[in-house]
């Protein structure tokens, strides 16, 4: 007997599998990649159809498919492949993978067409219509032989370029000569050659041109580059170039930065290059904006497709080109969910897709330097800022004698007005907002504790309260000490409120602007400080690494570094990597016109050692240090790492999870169990917080235990009463 053809779909449920339906009566077999309705228990599900296959033989009773909502697929074959590793890699159910990878409107059944736009034309009636008969109203005349000269009909925006508004269309509707219709958008023929191009590109310095013509000659095919340049050295013009060839041959190019607020910049540079629209995917976006974006990329008519992270998942009709932008920004992994690296994911896709990627950053990490070494990434080096511009001077100030009252040495004081008075700007970064970390009693050691949080509250003094930057409780300042009545409250260390406050009273004629999220929460906010920046003049800016990010600030001499030294301190072994990556980003942001800049960094441990290598500059002799450490730690880019997080109610119940399902992990010492322990903030909006780390110098032997373990966290009695998730290649280890 023949096995009964059955779907397989892919649903978005927690579930590792994919499952089995029957398919329509009457309807041909649905292709893979396109969506369908099913029943799932008592819900109705969309998911994707993954493949036409056979019943398992003695599989129980197939409920049939319930609808097939597109003929032709929604994601194509290098997306399906895309997904399926990444499920796989991720240890993420694929339901759940490609339901990230649709835009929400997908999710929910709308259909995959692009709307055509309303336009205004004239019925059969109305193009028989005597004009005359409309002396009373002359606008509907108007509007009437605007409409009678273009049959093929107007859209809104063209009739109101034309002066004409609603009313005397909806007049002349209503007399059955104009209607409103849908039709589709026509499509434009792409445009190729040198017609893209609507500036004349920069003359390349020869550093530049190497990289550019290794990018051009790797045109058609995979190659994975790390495009290595210093702050400064011209990573965007290499771009720019590199995608004017693609676009030229009519491809498409995906880019990805890692915020799009950040980067108003670099967006006015490619939309200024450029004669092809730029489609950016911002959170802005409506529902509707999103899926028009992803349809046009999909056809092919968005030409640069730039965006964060989920951006990855945009289908191509004819990609050239993949442009990682700062690659080693901690932003392109997902922090929740399906914890995806879309650095990672760029490299498949491109690989997928058959085209180069470049990943651009002048303080790449250590995962990436790996892959140059091993020879699976070919490097380009900008060695050289641009024009007159050099290097950052970065100096360390010595910080163990200030008091809890003095934020900023007088050194760095003194720094700060001779950069003033010179009218030129400085930056003070200080990556904590609000006015201080704490608040305490002096009389009875009260400290400001978040009730669901091992941490602190934050004083925002702005708005009187007390806030934790972990789960976000808030609560007015109490004005006494709650434990004891005392009036001695006094707040410890300092954030940019107390920052600009400080500087206020310093420079008390000098403009100043604090960038951090609390400032710039209203549309526009953002832009409007980052155009101040740009117009020069003298400035005092104070903000949090908002400011580190990419920007290029040509009146920025000095910046000057508040706790810049934690990481070195910090429990996570990424801790160093991380804080050197923001110095030299920070620093960065200096002298980048022609006059020379100066990153002033106040330490209280002026001798550490790395700290003292990073004065220097060189990010390479820095890394080559910690790879150098992590070699014999085998931690990676030397072994891989996959972390259990777990967290319950009560306060045992997580570690005991994570501690009976290490039973099944294989004893052969090919998989190195560290823990579990109780999470560094081991109390977190009121949960009990507990992580296993696994550790092995083979990715394959780490890959291969996570099923089992997971299928024991699944079945364990206490997985009810814990929330927990599996972390591939976590970057925040705390
Ligand atoms: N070939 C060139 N000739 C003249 N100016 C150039 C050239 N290439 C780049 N520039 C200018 O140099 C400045 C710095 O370039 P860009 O912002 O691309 O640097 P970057 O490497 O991306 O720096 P960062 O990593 O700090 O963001 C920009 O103002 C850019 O217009
Ligand atoms: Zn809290």
């Amino acid at each position: 007997m023949a096995l009964q053809t059955v779907i397989r779909v892919a649903v978005p449920v927690p579930l590792r599998q994919l499952f089995d339906y029957l398919p329509l009566a009457g309807s041909p077999l649905p292709r893979p990649g396109t969506r369908c309705e099913v029943d799932f228990g008592r819900r109705r599900l969309i998911g994707i159809v993954w493949e036409v296959g056979e019943a398992e033989p003695g599989a129980h009773k197939l409920r049939p498919l319930r609808q097939l909502l597109d003929t032709d697929p929604v994601l194509d074959a290098d997306l399906m492949a895309l997904c399926q590793r990444a499920a796989q890699y991720y240890h993420h159910p694929l339901g759940e993978v490609l339901h990230t990878a649709l835009p929400t409107l997908l999710r929910q059944g709308r259909a995959a067409e692009r709307p055509g736009e309303p336009l205004w034309r004239l019925t059969a009636r109305g193009r028989h219509a005597d004009p005359a008969a409309l002396q009373r109203a002359p606008r509907q005349q108007q509007a009437l032989a605007v409409l009678a000269e273009h049959p093929g009909g107007l859209s809104r925006a063209m009739l109101a370029s034309l002066g004409l508004s609603n009313p005397p269309l909806k007049a002349l509707a209503e007399r059955g000569w104009a209607e409103l219709v849908l039709t589709d958008v026509p499509l434009s023929p792409p445009l190729t050659g040198p017609a893209v191009l609507a500036e004349p590109a920069l003359a390349a310095t020869a550093e530049q041109h190497a990289a550019i013509d290794a990018l051009l000659a790797a045109r058609g095919r995979f190659a994975p580059f790390l495009l290595d340049g210093i702050t400064g050295s011209g990573k965007t013009e290499v771009y720019l170039q590199a995608m004017a060839a693609a676009l030229e041959a009519g491809e498409q190019v995906l880019v990805l930065v890692p915020e799009i607020g950040l980067t108003p910049q670099t967006i006015r540079r490619f939309r200024a290059r450029f004669s092809v629209p730029v489609t950016v995917l911002h959170s802005g976006l409506t529902d509707t904006e999103r899926l028009d974006a992803w349809l046009a990329a999909r056809e092919g008519s968005a030409r640069i497709v730039l965006g964060t992270r989920s951006a990855i998942f945009t289908p191509l009709a004819k990609p050239g080109l993949v442009v990682v932008d700062e690659a080693h920004d901690g932003s392109f992994k997902q922090q929740d969910g399906f914890r995806y690296s879309a650095r990672d994911l760029a490299v498949w896709r491109a690989q997928l897709m058959n085209v180069p990627v470049v990943l651009g950053s002048a303080t790449p990490s250590l995962e990436t330097l790996h892959n140059t070494r091993s020879g699976r990434f070919d490097t380009l080096r900008l060695t050289q800022r641009t024009g007159d511009a050099r290097p950052p001077r970065i100096v360390l100030e010595d910080c163990r004698q200030l008091g809890p009252d003095q934020p900023l040495s007088p050194r760095s004081l003194e720094a700060l007005g001779t950069t003033l008075q010179r009218g030129r700007q400085a930056l003070v970064f200080i990556n904590r907002r609000g006015y201080a970390p704490m608040l305490l009693c002096q009389d009875c050691d009260w400290q400001s504790e978040c009730p669901r949080c091992d941490a602190n509250m934050t004083w925002h003094r702005s708005d009187r309260s007390l806030r934790c930057h972990h789960c976000d409780h808030q609560q007015p300042v109490p004005p006494r000490c709650p434990s004891c009545g005392s009036q001695h409250l006094r707040d410890m260390g300092a954030g940019t409120e107390k920052l600009e406050q400080v500087l206020r009273q310093a420079f008390p004629d000098t403009p100043l602007l604090r960038i951090d999220r609390d400032t710039t929460r209203r549309k526009g906010s953002l832009d409007a400080s980052l155009a101040t920046i740009q117009k020069g003049g003298p400035l005092l800016l104070v903000g949090t690494q908002m400011l580190a990010k990419g920007h290029h600030f040509s009146g920025l001499d000095l910046a000057v570094m508040l706790d810049a030294d934690s990481g070195f301190l910090s429990a996570d072994f990424r801790g160093p990597e991380h804080a050197a990556q923001l110095i030299l980003q920070v620093a960065g942001r200096t002298g980048r016109g022609s006059h020379p800049g100066t990153l002033l960094i106040q330490t209280r441990q002026p001798d550490n050692p790395l700290l003292q290598l990073l004065t220097a500059g060189d990010y390479h002799r820095f890394a080559e240090h910690l790879l150098v450490e992590r070699q014999q730690t085998g931690l990676p880019p030397y072994g891989h790492l996959a972390l259990v997080r777990a967290e319950s109610m009560a306060p045992q119940t997580a570690l005991q999870l994570l501690q009976d399902s290490t039973t099944v992990l294989p004893a052969d010492g090919s998989v190195l169990c560290l823990g579990p322990i109780p999470a560094p903030m081991e109390r977190r909006q009121g949960r009990h917080r507990a992580q296993l780390l696994l550790l092995a110098p083979a990715r394959a032997a780490l890959h291969g235990a996570l099923p089992a373990l997971l299928t024991a966290l699944q079945e364990h009695p206490h997985s009810r009463q814990c929330r927990w998730h599996l972390d591939v290649d976590p970057v925040d280890m705390l």
